[in-house]
């Protein structure tokens, strides 16, 4: 594929992942060399401890405590004496105190040098003692820097070279079933679906192809039919494939055939490339796929399109892609295309240059091909799809291909890309535009300073997914994500929501207990189906439908009125014209499209005053009833459930979007 890169544009710099790893590394050590200056400027800045009291021998004032020992005979002497004994002692003291003054002016130097020398051990034994208790401190940040670095390690080494931790292993239900290319035993569809292989034991005398001798050979092709119809509707049962209308002419035409002596089983079946859609074979479908390397991991895989006119892709688009000249579909095309339309979440996986831009880019098309049009009553809350990609080129080039089909659709489109004014993009989104085609960092920030919003944003594409996250963009794009009204979101388990459908009606059968139900389904297949799967668990259930005899019917209502059976699951045979009591329940397990159907069918409740309850399963197949619904609970002042409010079908009568009119040149460049 060939792509137009501005070489003029600064492109953005790829790091390999070693550059990156050494990047994270000096990140980190200029990190913890930073964490540990401080912890020592804190340190440093802390009050010194008081110093030590003074040592116990230290010299202490007890001038007071002394006595004179020439005062101890003062009173015998005479008071002759006394005046000369005070004059001899006066003179005695002042001698005395003349010495001692001269002995302290003697001794000063020496005693102010031994203080000294006491303050100096002191300031440095505390000095020592702060030293210790720094280099204390120092090996403790160190020793925590070092487990940082090395928790930082691991973590860098697990994300590049994986855990080494065992994961349990958790096969999940897609991956059982998952498409494999090598043939197994079990696998060899042809002793399924023909009886002969159903007893290997048995001595059996086959003559031509696989028949048996001396047995009308029509009988047992027509026994052959049936047994291969009943076949695969368990299969398609066990596997919750759906049932096609396609399905049911294949079958039909077997059994015609079947009906036929004309050497048909005779005859080498045919290339599937000759054969109609109908007519298609698991084997054919096991053949298309393996000529194209199709494979799928997942459940409920829709058939890949085999041609552009045999997608669902409307006219509209089938007659853009015809201009655009895109003969026939690429194999990424013909898997993803059909999943896309189902609008379920696909990984679509293609060598470069197969088409991969198309393969998701006209399903998008062809969803908001059926929105109304982006016009100033919607245009403030934004578009309705968006793609992101790594790097400007390729959301320009996505941006390319997108506009080859949308400018046929009157669908506008706006790049949001660095290196251009963002007020501008921010400008363009808010005039109107359906898809828009971004990288995630630009388009976050248009998010974040409110120059654009993703209200009714429901299709995301992330193109080269894996790169986005590689070059670290998984924030920016969790951000846009984040950036969408949750009530947009898809369930976690798609699965699961479509399965939850069954275990709910049962939770409704088991709570209703004694009393009457009727489970409306569209189809008298669906009806058979529903009733079996109730039958088998257990609960007390009859079918009506118009494919059953008279007799059978009458059995089933005789049944139900006399309380045989508590559940009826019916088509709308029982919608209309026939006597049915009065019931507690009706649910809608399968909703009908018109609004009429749905008030004749919940008209089985509540009658004659009494009190009756209905409960409608509403899924995203009956988007055709939603606005005449909504309509209906409003006017009857019935609660409308907010998915149902929200949901764009409910705002449209089907049929009333306004056709587009085809603009050209609605891509939208903007420049600084
Ligand atoms: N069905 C088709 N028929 C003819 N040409 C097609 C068809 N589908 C796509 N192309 C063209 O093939 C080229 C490659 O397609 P595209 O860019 O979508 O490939 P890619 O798989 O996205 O490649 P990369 O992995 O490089 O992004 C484009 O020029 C596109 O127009």
């Amino acid at each position: 594929m060939k792509r137009s890169f501005d070489a003029m544009e600064a492109k953005p710099v790829f790091l390999s992942k070693e550059e990156r790893q050494r990047l994270a590394l000096e990140r980190r050590q200029a990190a913890v060399a930073d964490q540990r200056r401080s912890a020592l400027d804190i340190l440093q800045s802390l009050p010194r401890p008081p110093p030590p009291p003074p040592p116990s021998g230290a010299p202490r004032d007890s001038s007071s405590s002394h006595r004179d020992p020439s005062d101890r005979d003062r009173g015998d002497r005479g008071d002759r004496d006394r005046d000369r004994d005070r004059d001899r002692r006066r003179d005695d003291d002042s001698r005395r105190d003349r010495d001692r003054d001269r002995d302290r002016d003697r001794d000063e130097p020496s005693r102010r040098d031994r203080d000294r020398d006491r303050d100096r051990d002191r300031e440095h034994r505390d000095r020592e003692r702060g030293e210790r208790d720094k280099d204390r401190e120092k090996d403790r940040l160190e020793k925590m820097a070092e487990r940082e670095r090395e928790k930082e390690l691991e973590a860098i080494k697990e994300q590049y070279l994986g855990s080494k931790k065992p994961k349990k292993r958790v096969i999940k239900p897609s991956e059982k079933f998952r498409f494999s290319f090598d043939w197994e035993n079990t696998e060899d569809t042809s002793r399924d679906m023909n009886m002969l292989y159903q007893a290997p034991h048995e001595a059996r005398l086959l003559y031509g192809r696989g028949f048996l001798a001396g047995i009308d050979r029509r009988e047992q092709k027509k026994a052959a039919a049936v047994f291969e119809k009943e076949t695969r509707a368990e299969q398609r049962r066990k596997f919750g494939v759906e049932d096609r209308p396609e399905d049911d002419v294949a079958d039909k035409k077997k059994a015609a055939a079947a009906e036929m002596y004309d050497a048909f089983d005779m005859r080498v079946d045919r290339h599937w490339s000759e054969k109609g859609i109908e007519e298609m074979t698991e084997r054919d479908w096991r053949i298309f796929r393996e000529d194209f390397n199709i494979s799928y991991k997942g459940s409920r895989i829709p058939r890949p399109m085999r041609n552009w006119p045999e997608s669902k892709l409307g006219t509209e688009l089938l007659r853009a892609i015809e201009k655009v000249g895109y003969k026939k579909p690429s194999p990424i095309q013909m898997a993803a295309i059909p999943l896309g339309l189902q609008q379920r979440d696909v990984i679509g996986i293609a060598e470069t240059g197969s088409g991969k831009t198309a393969a998701f880019v006209l399903p998008m098309l062809s969803y908001i091909t059926r929105l109304p049009p982006i016009s100033e009553d919607n245009e403030a809350e934004g578009p309705y799809a968006v793609v992101m990609a790594p790097t400007r080129e390729l959301a320009q080039q996505i941006e390319e291909e997108t506009v080859k089909f949308a400018t046929y659709l009157g669908i506008k489109v706006v790049s949001i890309v660095g290196g251009q004014s963002i007020e501008e993009q921010g400008f363009k989104i808010r005039q109107g535009c359906e898809v828009v085609i971004a990288t995630p960092g630009r388009l976050l920030d248009c998010l974040e300073r409110r120059y654009a919003v993703l209200n009714q944003c429901n299709y995301v594409v992330l193109d080269e997914a894996d790169r986005m996250i590689d070059m670290g963009f998984e924030p920016q794009v969790v951000g846009v994500l984040d950036a969408m009204p949750s009530s947009n979101l898809k369930p976690e388990n798609e699965e699961e929501e479509l399965d939850e459908k069954m275990s709910r009606l049962q939770k409704i059968l088991t709570d209703l207990g004694d009393k009457t139900a009727i489970v409306f389904c569209n189809t008298k297949k669906s009806a058979d189906n529903r009733a079996k799967d109730l039958d088998k668990a257990g609960f007390r259930v009859t079918a009506l439908h118009g494919g059953k005899s008279q007799d059978q019917r009458e059995i089933s209502l005789d049944g139900f009125r006399n309380r045989r059976f508590n559940v009826l699951v019916a088509t709308d045979v029982a919608g209309r014209g026939i006597d049915i009591p009065d019931v507690a329940h009706v649910i809608n397990y399968e909703m009908p499209s018109s609004v009429d159907t749905y008030t004749h069918r919940i008209g089985r409740t509540g009658r004659a005053g009494k009190k009756g309850l209905a409960t409608s399963f509403l899924t995203l197949d009956n988007t055709d009833i939603f606005f005449d619904l909504k309509q209906m609970l409003t006017q009857s002042n019935s609660p409308v459930p907010p998915e149902l409010a929200r949901h764009e079908a409910s705002k449209f009568k089907p049929g009333s979007v306004p056709d587009r009119p085809p603009r050209r040149n609605d891509t939208v460049y903007a420049s600084h």
